[in-house]
């Protein structure tokens, strides 16, 4: 296998490769861009026309994501896997990778959409690096630019793989790419209403990406993952870097479709949240109760029918979200 194709031991050693581009016996071309960055390039001749940017370890103790991105390195450093898209693989925290640690001192996938320029820090830097890396990677015109940030998540769901699909002013949620979705085993997404400072809200406003943030189980150590099936979204993520897509149906097959009603933001250390400590993403919610506490007798309480609650996290700094209220949601009329 080139040596190009071990970028998470690479990654977790700390080893900047002696070099930097490496070509399969087909052609195509891996270059290591940064630390935990590598570009994948076909051949001109095999070339499908899908930039294709797949990042994992923006929360370093997300494993599960890692390991898939590594099987699909690998697969294509041994010449197994034959690409024929453009490929950015972005390894998001590497030294919270090597701690086993969601972050060091901020939280990445806060510092996006500018977010890091008004603060500073090892996060900071590397969030304006992932930027960069980015931006040149879907920087070519007249390709079809697609993002997926693969996450696993604190807590046990009721629904077990799902996405998050960015906002931007002007644009409409894609119907094929939730399709895309569906055939991949994500079982339910939610739509959002508003602009975000997350990575793939980043790649979906900035960059013009059909981008998502994927929550594929949850979060467990290195080699702890055999709780997380990623079969089905492996074999499509292999077809579609292969050129090898099966048709998608248009039919979203049973797709479930969320809308975020509100997000709870902490405002203060007085910040008290009414939930039991091993609630399950998706659990339902009646209305009518008392959430949330804050200072100055700040109170949310939920007024919305059909509630549910994602990522609730009590311990986030203040000024972020601390959980995510939604409700039954749809893609509006063609
Ligand atoms: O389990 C949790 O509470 C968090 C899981 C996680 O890391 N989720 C992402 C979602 C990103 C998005 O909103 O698109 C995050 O919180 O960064
Ligand atoms: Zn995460």
């Amino acid at each position: 296998m080139l040596a190009l194709g071990k970028l998470l031991e690479l990654t977790l050693a700390g080893h900047e490769p002696a070099a930097k581009i490496q070509l399969t016996s087909e052609g195509a071309r891996l270059r290591w861009l940064a630390e935990g960055a590598l570009e994948v390039t076909p051949p001109a001749t095999a070339d499908s026309g899908l930039d294709l940017l797949l990042s994992a370890g923006i929360h370093g103790n997300e494993t599960a994501p890692i390991e898939l991105l590594e099987r699909l390195v690998q697969g294509i450093a041994r010449g197994e896997l034959k690409p024929q898209t453009r490929i950015l693989f972005l390894l998001g925290n590497p030294e919270a990778m090597r701690r086993g640690e969601r972050y060091m001192e901020q939280d990445i996938n806060r510092l996006f959409n500018g977010k890091h320029e008004q603060t500073s820090g090892f996060e900071a830097l590397r969030a304006a690096e992932l930027e960069r890396l980015a931006a040149t990677f879907f920087s070519k015109p007249e390709r079809t630019r697609l993002h997926y940030d693969l996450h696993t998540a604190i807590r046990g769901s009721k629904i077990e793989q799902f996405a998050l699909y960015p906002w931007a002013e002007g644009r409409t949620h894609s119907a094929r790419e939730l399709a895309r979705l569906r055939a991949a085993g994500i079982e339910a997404v939610l739509l959002q209403n508003k602009g975000s400072i997350t990575f793939s809200s980043y790649t979906y406003a900035k960059l013009g990406a059909e981008a998502f943030t994927l929550e594929l189980g949850k979060a467990r150590p290195f080699g702890q993952n055999q709780g997380v099936n990623l079969d089905l979204l492996e074999s499509r993520l292999r077809s579609l870097i292969s050129g090898e897509e099966p048709e998608v149906d248009a039919a979203l097959d049973g797709l479930q479709l969320f809308a975020v009603a509100r997000e709870v933001i902490k405002r203060s250390d007085e910040f008290r949240l009414h939930l039991p400590a091993d609630i399950e993403n998706f659990s339902e919610l009646p209305q009518g109760y008392l959430l949330a506490e804050d200072i100055a007798g700040t109170r949310w309480i939920v007024e919305e029918a059909d509630a549910r609650i994602i990522f609730p996290n009590p311990k986030v700094k203040n000024g972020l979200r601390a959980a995510i209220l939604i409700v039954p949601g749809s893609l509006p009329a063609a």
